[in-house]
């Protein structure tokens, strides 16, 4: 790595860090979040939903494995700007293409390496997540501040559509699996993973542009309905919550991941609300309130759904029930209709860096479609 110049980091309450610059050079804005994840970071960069956010990583040493072409969640790098402590000086993987600096730099992200990530993820959790800039520009702190003020906040920020696909595609099931299902999936800020978790059961699936209403995602005639994850507040999703609402009338099988959790609790006529610091890391308890059983779980998400945890609720769809609960907070983390085939969840059950202790929800997205009236040929 080369030598680098200094980096200042800058919260919108006025802590300062001082740092030396990682990646590109330059300023950025975006809303400070931590990441506790030990393993994953370029599916971290490269998922959607951190559009807008400069992303702090605890673990303290990061970029050991460099970048491949294999790995990324989409087709860049999303995070606004990334917090290291310590970035890796050698890069040692069989895949690596390039180091992590490197991709950085590419990519245009301005980063910075401080000692101090533990006093900052501390005061992101005692404070809340806030606004937040990195420079290696800007030499008077107080100047910077001024500019974090002046941005938007992630409440009311609508953003799925920054990040979506501007036209469908397809993803086929691998060579020699079946395509036994069509879905269609509406693309909020979609992870590369998530369709091709569907593919490998047999689903063909049909990525759709966030601003699919009802009529589209009909349109095609499809076994089941995905909503997907993706960056911003689920109360600006006007859109999309109507779209789903269109699904659940015409009683399509329905999944929802993270802003897809929330769009369904949103189509259900319940609230969301923006946590302190949110769940960000790879090793997030929940329980599944039917079974008992705990998962560890991949998280990312800095709002949540606002329903009673203990009782089956009632809908316009019927009754409902909060499906997992997270275990650090008892936010909710799962929602189940009684009356309808839909469910989703909060936290990731895709997670290409694990782990995988959810991935049967994939098997039970498809049962729900199995369990469908024969569709008529497509
Ligand atoms: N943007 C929403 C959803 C995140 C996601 O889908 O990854 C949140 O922060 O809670």
């Amino acid at each position: 790595m080369s030598e680098s110049g200094p980096a200042i980091l800058v919260l919108e309450d006025g802590r300062v860090f001082h740092g030396r610059s990682f990646g590109a050079t330059g300023e950025t804005f975006g809303e400070a979040v931590f990441n506790t994840g030990m393993t994953g970071y370029q599916e971290t960069l490269t998922d959607p939903s951190y559009h807008r956010q400069i992303v702090v990583m605890t673990a303290p040493h990061i970029g050991n494995t460099g970048v491949n072409d294999d790995d990324p969640e989409s087709g860049r790098v999303w995070v606004a700007g990334y917090v290291v402590r310590e970035p890796a000086r050698i890069t040692s993987n069989w895949r690596a293409e390039r180091t992590l600096d490197e991709e950085l730099r590419r990519q245009g992200v301005v980063g910075v390496s401080l000692t101090g990530t533990r006093a900052l993820t501390r005061h992101l959790r005692d404070r809340g997540v806030m606004r937040a800039a990195i420079s290696t520009t800007e030499t008077d702190p107080l100047a910077l501040l001024e500019r974090v003020r002046q941005q938007p906040a992630m409440a009311g920020a609508d953003l799925a559509a920054e990040v979506s696909t501007r036209e469908p595609y397809e993803v086929m099931p691998p060579e020699g699996v079946p395509a036994r299902f069509h879905v269609a999936a509406v693309d909020l800020g979609i992870k590369a993973m998530t369709p091709q978790r569907l593919a490998e059961r047999g689903c063909r699936v049909t990525v759709l542009p966030a601003s699919a209403t009802t009529e589209d995602i009909l349109a095609l005639d499809p076994d089941g309905v995905f909503f997907s994850n993706g960056p911003g507040d689920p109360a600006t999703a006007d859109g999309p919550v109507a779209a789903m609402r269109g699904v659940l009338d015409a009683g399509r099988p329905l999944f929802g991941i993270c802003f897809g959790n929330q769009i369904l609790g949103r189509a259900l006529d319940l609230g969301t609300y923006k946590l302190p610091f949110g769940h960000r890391g790879v090793n997030q308890p929940v329980i599944d309130t039917r079974s008992g059983r705990v998962a560890i779980t991949s998280q990312n998400h800095g709002f949540a759904v606002d329903a009673p945890l203990d009782t089956p609720f009632d809908t316009p769809y019927g009754r409902a029930e909060v499906s997992h609960i997270g275990l650090n907070d008892r936010v909710v983390e799962g929602l189940r209709l009684l009356d309808r085939p839909a469910f989703s969840v909060q936290f990731h059950p895709e997670a290409a860096a694990g782990p995988h202790d959810a991935a049967e929800l994939f098997d039970a997205f498809v049962d729900l479609m199995s369990a469908q009236p024969a569709p008529a040929a497509k």
